[in-house]
């Protein structure tokens, strides 16, 4: 490379910072997208983890009713007092169905009496629950509900590891009869876990579950640890019979370099911005070199430039940081919320469906024992508004008798006057529907209205529970009551169940009842300050409830007409089934977007017993966060706008505060540049590279100053030395060497100037041409230094003659000498001919082959008065002819003109 190219120059530490600069920059962008890209899969593991946690439970929940199964199969047999081997032959079949089962067992009354398989379960044969607490208190439960419940996790008397037991009552005649004895078909805990997926889940997810004996969030933690039940990414039920557990589940936050993947992602990401940097460094050279060479940019801007370039970028991504972590914090918030709220609205509603059940099981067992007594039609009134007073939720609970009287205790779901109401349809008012207030005491008040006919045995309710012959729910139904109120023309779903006495004659049907609009209500309530919509929609898609004011139906006369998810006047509800129709799973959890607006759509299945599948679905809307998120976006942008400006101000007074004095510095340098040495320097700067520039150009323009001066006065020396030599030079060039005369150009300069002078004057120019005689000779016999000494003496000779001023000596050539003179007239000019041959002729300079045996001169004399016709060329032909005449007549002899 060549020393000083453009490659030499050393690169200034600005261009090292922009590179750096610029990695930085871009290495920040490359985070943040891998920060998104790890968000977004932080978002779908998220997701995907809580679809696998509730289909686990889900089968979990499916393990467990599969084993019911076998309860109620064993329960047939036992009430029909199967003998031992029809026992062991389900049992068998049982256990090979199900695997995780790992014994079955029947009880006589509270004594275990059969078990299968018998080895390894010996110690349980014989086993006495009543006298067993840690055994008995599921017992009771069992029997108390009159149904099947899961008891545990406790520890198996025969293998000592957790088990869940499904305990099932037998009573005889149809249920309605004494306690028989038990069904009891015990499971493997970590088996049916296994068997469900919830112990083969991914690294780094941790369970915990809770609710011992079915107690739920109540119940006693049996695993994992009691933290994650307080910072758990997703809480789930469990339902189970007669209760349900709580799951807990949480797993890692994924970092940036959590995988492979992300940290391959941010190698290259790193990698990318290294190159960008690299790239614009190679850039950057020579485009300054262009750029800032040909239109340099004044500092302000530059300075202006440079921090919009750092901030806006910093600003820009700062606050879109912000608001993307905001935005998937509210995401999460509202997901979490809507999760809590979906678990509780399930847990709620499991406990408002339980209100008809438990009421209805009551009757139905009050019955069985003669203790409902349908011939006393008062203590039966009196008894169905006891229990609907302690059912606040209840609409009706009622009893239709076989003959189609009707007594009812009810709660008007519409209309101003919610006041307990007494309902009946008897023989004594010809079957006409009576409606009476009731007071505090439950006592009969003021007739509200009388109704038209009313059988009861032509309600859907009655006819429900003759032909499903137990317990169970009916479809929704139009009431058949009209008051002037109008406080019954709505909707209603229930439990109805047959009543048996203790003969297990039928004594007619009860029922317990729920008005949509008190579901709804319900719904309402549970929703309350969390800005939910909460739904609950029949399979058929048919809406059931709603937390909203929407209608449910529509009237057509006497017609009623069910709205569906697609039919509902309110668009949400509209939005959110058909989002469920497109996912087409029973279950799960999706962002939406209606009219603009973000929601969060949760929807599961709920289950009721003996009853409808139902769906509840919870949409809450993000916008309640979307306002603090904006706050938040205005905030970071406010901020980042102050900084910005703040910056641009302390932009602007640096740039002043350095570009003045540099300004000045340019000024001072511009006149010093003009020569004004004496212009004086600006003030000190503060700015310390500027003070020093100044300190520098003042240093550099004294000595400037110095040198200026110390080279005009070398300058001056110089011309005048110069001027000397030139006239030296210019006299040598007019001397003859040898002789010190003039030579011949001395000669036709004064020839020329006496010529113009004596044209002037008028005066008479008198030329001589002298030449030495025979000199070849001399020189041929007595050398050239003798010569050359020759005409030296003889050049002193013609000096020492003319001497006159005006007279000019001249070697003229070789031998051949001039003399000019001026104002001489032909007498005297030979006259200093004849002296000038007298004196050489005295002198004797011997010349040994000259007849004269001295050296001689020949001389031609030539007289002329100038003037302007003619010429000193004519002057010096005329003396060279006077010269040629003396040689001719014979040598050592002046000769002029005529
Ligand atoms: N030593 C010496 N000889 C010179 C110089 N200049 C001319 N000469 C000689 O002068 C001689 C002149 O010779 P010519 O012109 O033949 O004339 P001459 O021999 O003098 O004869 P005439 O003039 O007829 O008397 C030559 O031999 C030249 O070499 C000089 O500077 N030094």
């Amino acid at each position: 490379m060549r020393p000083g190219s453009p490659s030499d120059t050393p690169i200034p530490w600005q261009r090292y910072l922009q590179a750096l600069l610029v990695f930085l920059l871009a290495s920040l962008a490359s985070l943040s997208l891998l920060y998104l890209h790890q968000q977004q899969r932080q978002a779908e593991t998220d997701q995907a983890l809580r679809q696998q946690l509730r289909q686990a439970v889900q089968r979990f929940e499916e393990e467990v009713q599969q084993a019911q199964s076998g309860n109620a199969e064993l329960r047939r047999l036992l009430a029909r007092g199967a003998e031992q081997a029809e026992l062991e032959q389900l049992a068998a079949q049982l256990l090979t169905r199900h695997p995780p089962i790992v014994s079955i067992s029947t009880t006589r009354k509270l004594r275990v009496n059969f078990i299968y398989p018998l080895q390894g379960n010996e110690a349980l044969l014989g086993l006495d629950y009543s006298v067993n607490p840690e055994q008995m208190s599921g017992v009771e439960r069992a029997i108390a509900q009159r149904d099947t419940v899961l008891v545990g996790p406790i520890r198996l008397v025969q293998s000592l590891n957790l088990g869940i037991v499904n305990r099932t009552p037998v009573f005889a005649d149809e249920g309605n009869g004494e306690l028989l004895g038990l069904v009891s078909i015990a499971l493997s805990l970590q088996d049916t876990l296994q068997r469900a997926g919830l112990l083969d889940l991914p690294a780094g997810v941790r369970l915990a579950l809770r609710g011992v004996d079915g107690q739920g969030e109540h119940g006693q933690i049996f695993h994992g640890e009691a933290s994650l039940f307080r910072q758990a990414r997703l809480l789930l039920n469990i339902h189970l019979p007669g209760g349900q557990w709580q799951l807990a589940a949480d797993w890692p936050q994924q970092g940036l370099t959590a995988s492979r993947e992300s940290r391959l992602l941010l190698a290259c990401g790193q990698l990318l911005a290294l190159v960008v940097a690299l790239l614009w460094f190679h850039r950057r050279r020579p485009r300054s070199r262009t750029v800032f060479s040909s239109r340099p940019l004044p500092l302000r801007q530059l300075l202006l430039g440079a921090l919009l370039l750092t901030l806006l970028p910093i600003i820009a991504i700062g606050g879109w940081l912000a608001y993307e972590h905001a935005q998937r914090a509210a995401e999460q918030i509202s997901r979490q919320l809507a999760d809590s709220i979906s678990e509780r609205t399930q847990d709620q509603l499991q406990r408002f469906f339980e209100a008809p059940r438990s009421v209805l099981a009551l009757n139905v067992e009050q019955a069985s024992v003669d203790l409902l007594d349908t011939q006393q039609p008062d203590a039966l009134l009196q008894r169905l508004l006891l229990q609907l007073r302690q059912h606040p939720l209840l609409t009706f609970v009622s009893v239709g008798l076989a003959d189609g009287q009707y007594y009812a205790g009810s709660r008007p779901p519409m209309g101003p006057d919610r006041g307990l109401r007494m309902l009946h349809a008897r023989p004594a008012e010809q079957m006409q529907m009576q409606i009476h207030r009731v007071d505090a005491a439950n006592r009969k008040g003021s007739l509200v209205s009388t109704g038209a006919h009313f059988d009861a045995r032509q309600r859907p309710w009655f006819k429900a529970a003759r032909h499903n012959g137990s317990m169970a729910w009916y479809e929704v139904y139009a009431y058949a009551i009209h008051d002037q109120e109008q406080a019954y023309a709505t909707l209603g779903i229930g439990m109805s169940a047959p009543l048996h006495d203790s003969q297990g004659r039928f004594l007619g049907v009860a029922t317990a009842d729920i008005a949509l609009p008190q579901l709804s209500g319900f719904l309402a309530e549970l929703s309350e300050g969390t800005q939910a919509l909460v739904f609950l929609l029949e399979n058929d898609d048919q809406l059931l409830a709603t937390s909203s004011t929407d209608a449910l139906y529509r009237r057509q006369g006497e017609q009623v007409e069910r709205l569906t998810s697609q039919t509902s006047d309110n668009p949400l509800i509209r939005a959110a089934g058909q989002a469920l129709r497109d996912s087409g799973d029973s279950e799960g959890s999706l962002h939406l977007q209606i009219d603009g607006q973000t929601y969060h759509l949760d929807w599961r299945p709920y289950v009721l017993a003996k009853g409808p599948r139902l769906t509840q679905v919870v949409l809450l809307p993000d916008s309640q966060f979307a306002s603090a998120m904006q706050a938040l976006l205005h905030n970071t942008l406010y901020l980042g706008l102050a900084v910005l400006a703040l910056g641009l101000l302390i932009a602007l007074f640096v740039s002043d505060w350095v570009a003045r004095p540099l300004v000045a510095l340019n000024h001072w340098a511009a006149q010093l540049a003009a020569g004004q040495w004496q212009a004086s320097p600006p003030q000190r700067s503060p700015v310390r590279e500027v003070s020093d520039l100044a300190r520098s150009l003042d240093q550099m323009a004294r000595q400037l100053q110095q040198n200026t001066e110390q080279l005009e006065q070398r300058v001056a020396q110089r011309t005048a030395e110069l001027q000397q030599a030139n006239l030296q030079l210019a006299e040598l060039s007019r001397t003859d060497a040898l002789t010190g005369l003039g030579n011949r150009r001395h000669f036709d300069e004064i020839l020329a100037d006496e010529w113009a002078r004596a044209a002037r004057s008028g005066q008479q120019l008198a030329l001589l041409m002298l030449d030495v005689d025979h000199f070849k000779l001399y020189n041929d016999h007595l050398g050239h230094q003798a010569g050359d000494q020759c005409l030296k003496t003889i050049a002193s000779v013609l000096q020492s003659c003319a001497r006159r001023a005006g007279d000019h000596v001249a070697r003229y050539g070789g031998e051949e000498f001039a003399v000019i003179a001026a104002d001489c007239d032909l007498a005297r000019a030979r006259q200093l001919g004849e002296t000038i041959l007298s004196v050489l002729a005295t002198l004797g300079l011997p010349h040994p082959h000259s007849p004269l045996g001295r050296v001689s001169l020949s001389i031609g004399v030539a007289v002329r008065a100038a003037s302007n016709q003619g010429s000193a060329g004519e002057l010096i032909e005329q003396a060279d002819a006077a010269l040629y005449r003396a040689k001719q007549n014979g040598r050592n002899r002046v000769e002029s003109d005529a």
